[in-house]
């Protein structure tokens, strides 16, 4: 998907939201796990209650590998279910030295067919051009992540006075275009966005942190929407498992629907 036909998405369902399908077998609804496959089960039902509403779907990988072979069948129906004018989203947080990171790609772009993957920056542009060539496909590179942990080394300032996450901005925005990269800036950091969109102005934005973590959705549009939205915001917890009941995925849509109904009014606001 192209960046235009994003933003389209995002003008047509007024929505930025990104649903996160962090699905774990102890979390979903117990009467699902007498089905064949009971996290397939789980995301068709969040999918089909949510499409309308969001622009991107991010599993994260972590979720279903723990599973083995049986996972990774589950994560390829859900991909495969998901419609193809949604943005999909292997959170994966790879990266290893060339010909390592050129195998993930494949895992990734050829033989799973996502739009995107996340990726860790720590072995510099080696680990992450790789998966710039390939066509119509992103790269979502962490830059300032939403956890505690985050700030022990993204923060730190480096000897041209720059912070690690800025080099990481700064350097990175050289080895693509806007066109096929993008950033995790967490919700929980939208007090930095202001100085990410001096160096990164155009660039697309996986915002996650929202919900669970606790972030605010307002100052991350305030601060971090551009002239073409350039925000996707993820919630995971806070949507799949606001109810663990028989209506789970009614109760998900109606957290979808706070979430898109805020992120309308912040378009209309801040477009
Ligand atoms: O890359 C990510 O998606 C990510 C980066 C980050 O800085 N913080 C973060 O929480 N995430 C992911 O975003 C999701 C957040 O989930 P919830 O806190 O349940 O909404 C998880 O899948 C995390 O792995």
């Amino acid at each position: 998907m192209t960046r235009k036909e994003l933003f389209e998405q995002i003008k047509k369902k007024e929505s930025f939201l990104c649903v996160g399908l962090d699905t774990d077998l102890s979390k979903i609804p117990s009467h699902l796990l007498k089905e064949e496959d009971p996290i397939f089960a789980f995301n068709k039902a969040i999918i089909d209650a949510t499409a309308d509403l969001c622009v991107a779907y991010k599993p994260n990988i972590a979720f279903y590998e723990c599973m083995g072979a049986k996972g990774w069948e589950s994560l390829q129906k859900t991909l495969e279910y998901i419609p193809k004018d949604i943005f999909t989203i292997a959170d994966a947080k790879r990266g290893d030295i060339g010909n390592t990171s050129k195998m993930y790609a494949q895992a990734f772009f050829e033989q799973m067919n996502f739009d995107s993957v996340t990726v860790a920056p720590y072995m510099g542009t080696d680990s992450v051009t790789p998966f710039l060539e390939f066509d119509n496909k992103w790269v979502i590179l962490l830059a300032l992540t939403s956890n505690k942990g985050g700030l022990d080394f993204q923060i730190q300032e480096l000897s041209n006075g720059r912070k690690v996450f800025e080099e990481v901005l700064t350097q990175s925005k050289e080895w693509g275009s806007s066109d096929q990269l993008m950033y995790v800036v967490g919700a929980t950091r939208a007090e930095s966005l202001g100085e990410i969109r001096q160096i990164i102005p155009d660039h697309f934005l996986l915002v996650p942190g929202v919900g669970a973590q606790g972030g605010d959705l307002a100052s991350v549009a305030q601060y971090g929407m551009n002239d073409h939205c350039g925000l996707l915001v993820n919630s995971s917890r806070g949507i799949i498992y606001a109810s663990q009941e028989e209506n789970f995925a009614e109760v998900a849509r109606q957290e979808a629907q706070k979430l898109q109904g805020e992120m309308k009014g912040l378009l209309e606001t801040y477009l």
